[in-house]
């Protein structure tokens, strides 16, 4: 196969080789000049690597030498190279005839603007990746989301935006008090569409971050950003779960209420932009709603955690992060989960629960007894052990600072058990030992057709210590209480996505797909069998990518 053949027809096809040696680079009109329209940039051994043909000159991104100095050079915690990029990648091993579609991968991967570095991993501009799959070949491509933030960013060279740490700094007492007011309605937080991307059931695709104006449509061939997607309703709040439900049917999410604290819980039909509330959860602790990153639902039910990491208004307006961020820890307030029936929008279980400190949801599901009577709603997410230390490790410096200490938190398969006989009382514990997966455990996928089932096996990324960060892929069996664990010296490994092969029948019968941020600034695509978790393939990108955050497969029409 011709490795890394650009596709001139498309005209898109950038190739650094013949921008990234130049010693003086001028940005394009369209390009993102970050400082003063022309830099200078060191050869990199890497520029050998990447194609030569080109049909536009691309917009490069300044070397950010001050981040290579030293150990600082993991190209995961680095800026993007360039702003965008497609081409076909040489493919070692053999890509299964049957993986047809666009696996779409979007996270952070821009954190500079001009010569101002930014400090958290969830500040980068996003960086959308598509991998195409078709007739065993592999047609990478990435491209930064055009959003408001970032156009601001690049036409007047400073943050504009609220970012999830990084604050405007104000001109002047004028501008500080417009950016306050601003803050209120809303109009100074960011757009940057930087945590996920799904497929609507009515085939837009929607990249997404917790403020609601970070809904952006982006066309999944090409990368183009699309527009803003608007949401019709009156509904208001400025924020939203990251992570939406989404299936062929429908779209849940949960709007957390900052003045009356609770959420809303609200259901949009393909083909709408238009959300319905199924129902409400008021809080049970204080003073504010639990952060809620991602929930679970089962077949029937809506999960409504309320963890005792609560969103903070204080912080919220504070121009300096503080070790929690925009939030806050009240081990007082306790922690909850609410169940609510998705059809009537009723409550049939609000438990108290040991505390708890989560982002990401794995699955949850119906417990029932031998007369078919559910008694029990278990769901199960990735827990930090109740510490929430995780958000300040992955600040860039802690990132970029790796010198082979073990400072990864640890982190389990956390089980909620949440009995629906009237207790008060659920349950948290870990649904398997977690040395199986090194004590990390993040950034995990399922096979989508068990989403709300019983199911048996996650994908996740887990940890080989010494460790700064999860740097193993993990295959996890619920049932044996097993790991099985896929690890490379150095490597980064973004978030496991499952792709189930059509027709299978066994829960992992597909193929696991992952990019891999490598020591030496390379990077690769890397296909896994979902079932032996060996691996199938591997697609060498010209150069390593920074790590990305979650996905979704396009299948092909
Ligand atoms: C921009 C504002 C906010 C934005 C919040 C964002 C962008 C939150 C993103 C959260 C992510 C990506 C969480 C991922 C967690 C991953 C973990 C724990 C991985 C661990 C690995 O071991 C708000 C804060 C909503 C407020 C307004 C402004
Ligand atoms: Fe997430």
């Amino acid at each position: 196969m011709a490795s890394l053949a650009f596709s001139a027809s498309i005209g898109r096809s950038i190739s650094p080789s013949n921008a990234m040696v130049s010693d003086k680079f001028e940005s394009r009109r369209e390009g993102f000049s970050l400082g003063k329209g022309t830099f200078a940039r060191k050869r990199d051994p890497r520029d050998s690597m990447v194609p030569k043909v080109a049909t536009q000159a691309p917009t490069v991104f300044p070397s950010l030498e001050k981040e290579l100095a030293g150990d600082r050079n993991h190209v995961a915690w680095t800026s993007v190279q360039q702003e965008r990029y497609e081409g076909e990648l040489d493919v070692q091993g053999e890509i299964p005839l049957w993986l047809s579609g666009t696996y779409l991968r979007n996270g952070p991967g821009m954190w500079h603007v001009g010569d101002y570095n930014f400090r958290h991993l969830f500040d980068g501009y996003a960086t959308l990746v598509r991998l195409h799959f078709e007739n065993g070949r592999l047609i990478a491509a990435h491209r930064q989301i055009e959003s408001e933030a970032y156009k601001a960013a690049k036409t007047n060279n400073k943050l504009c935006y609220r970012e999830f740490s990084e604050v405007p700094k104000p001109d002047n007492f004028l501008s500080y008090v417009g950016e306050l007011v601003n803050l209120f309605s809303g109009a100074s937080l960011t757009d940057n569409a930087n945590t996920g991307v799904v497929k609507l059931g009515d085939g837009r695709v929607v990249c997404l971050t917790e403020t609601q104006k970070g809904s952006i449509v982006v066309d999944p061939n090409t990368l183009d950003t699309l527009g803003k997607f608007e949401y019709s309703d009156s509904l208001g709040g400025l924020i939203h779960s990251a992570h939406p439900i989404v299936t062929d049917t429908e779209f849940l999410t949960l709007l957390p209420d900052l003045f009356r604290p609770g959420y809303l819980v609200v259901r949009m039909e393909p083909g709408s932009n238009e959300r319905k509330v199924i129902g409400r959860v008021d809080c049970r602790g204080g003073p504010a709603p639990g952060w809620v990153h991602s929930f679970p639902v089962t077949e029937h039910y809506v999960i409504v955690p309320e963890m005792p990491l609560r969103y903070c208004a204080q912080n919220l307006l504070r121009a300096e992060p503080t070790p929690l961020y925009k939030f806050e820890w009240h081990p007082d307030s306790k922690g909850f989960m609410h169940v609510m029936c998705k059809a009537s929008g009723k409550i049939v279980a609000s438990v108290e629960v040991p505390l708890f400190v989560t982002f990401h949801f794995i699955n949850a599901y119906e417990e029932k007894d031998e007369d078919g009577r559910v008694t029990a709603v278990i769901a199960d997410c990735c827990e930090h052990n109740s510490d929430t230390t995780i958000l300040e490790k992955l600040s860039l410096q802690n990132l970029r600072s790796f010198m082979g200490e073990d400072v990864l938190p640890d982190a389990r398969v956390g089980r909620f058990i949440i009995p629906l006989d009237g207790s008060p009382y659920g349950k948290l514990e870990a649904a398997l030992d977690p040395e199986e997966h090194g004590k990390g455990m993040d950034m995990c996928s399922i096979n989508p057709a068990y989403l709300g089932k019983k199911y048996r096996y996650a994908y996740a990324c887990g940890a080989q210590r010494p460790c700064n960060f999860p740097n193993t892929l993990t295959k996890i069996d619920l049932l044996e209480k097993k790991a099985k664990n896929w690890y490379e010296e150095g490597a980064v490994p973004s978030e496991p996505f499952f792709v189930a092969r059509p027709g299978a029948t066994e829960e992992d019968d597909g193929v696991v797909i992952s990019m891999i941020s490598e020591k030496n600034g390379d990077g690769y695509a890397l296909l896994l069998d979902g079932s032996t978790f060996e691996e199938i393939a591997r697609g060498k990108f010209p150069y390593g990518l920074p790590y990305g955050l979650h996905g979704c497969w396009v299948p092909k029409k």
